[in-house]
């Protein structure tokens, strides 16, 4: 059963490799979505509707790893083709975006100060420890190659949309996996979205933004149990 990942804002499908490396079958195991540089329209239904179309082409159903916004994307599915989706699991994200860290801020940024510095920002806020530099070199890069549109229009949707009346509807089994030490997205908001769903797993582990890259074990182990219910 094909794993697909969809990665958060500005972040490169790339983030799956050391996942998918350590998965039974090895670097295909996960089919990572690039959204970003897709063309757009970029709202989280639009996202979700052209990865439901994708899931539809594999022609099974698929465990769905959402991250950030990716799991917002990846609930949206779940909700909206039920068929699709055999197992959720959701990295760092949440049933809403009130009382996120900063999103407004990155919202005027894009519109006003685009670039280098905002990528980097973002970026490294999304770990809890400094990434190899090749590994940030390569992430800035696809960075750099996203349109500014698609991450206004996405994070604008994002920030308006609070998918906790549909989460109910998400009957597969599913996990949320987060990252303690997140600057953005606290364990409250984990937990809250974790409630939401009716057959769900909280996983907290001691990483930052992007549990599944920086815990991997933690993340394989969790990937199994859910896989397993
Ligand atoms: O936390 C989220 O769901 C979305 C997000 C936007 C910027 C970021 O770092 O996370």
């Amino acid at each position: 059963m094909p794993v697909v990942g969809i990665p958060g804002t500005l972040c490169a499908p790339e983030i799956f490799d050391r996942l998918a490396a350590a998965l039974p079958g090895g670097s295909d195991t996960v089919d990572a979505v690039d959204w970003l540089t897709a063309p757009g329209p970029w709202r989280i239904e639009d996202v979700a509707a052209s990865v439901s179309r994708r899931i539809e082409a594999l022609g099974e159903p698929v465990t769905l790893l959402g991250h950030s916004t990716g799991g917002c994307v990846a609930a949206t599915v779940a909700a909206t083709r039920p068929d699709l989706v055999s197992h959720l699991l959701l990295a760092n994200t949440g049933a809403h975006m009130r009382g996120h860290g900063d999103v407004d801020r990155i919202l005027t940024t894009i519109t006003e100060d685009w670039g280098p510095s905002l990528h980097a920002a973002v970026l490294d806020r999304s770990f809890a420890t400094p990434l190899p530099s090749g590994l940030r070199t390569r992430l800035l890069a696809y960075a750099a190659r996203v349109p500014p549109a698609a991450v206004l229009e996405v994070l604008t949707s994002q920030r308006d949309l609070d998918l906790t009346p549909k989460l109910a509807s998400i009957t597969c089994p599913a996990t949320v996996l987060h990252g303690s030490h997140d600057r953005a997205r606290s364990v409250a908001d984990a937990r809250y979205l974790a409630e939401q769903l009716p057959d769900c797993e909280l996983t907290v582990v001691a990483t930052g933004h992007t549990p599944f890259w920086e815990d991997v074990p933690s993340t394989v182990a969790a990937l199994e149990r859910l896989r397993a219910r």
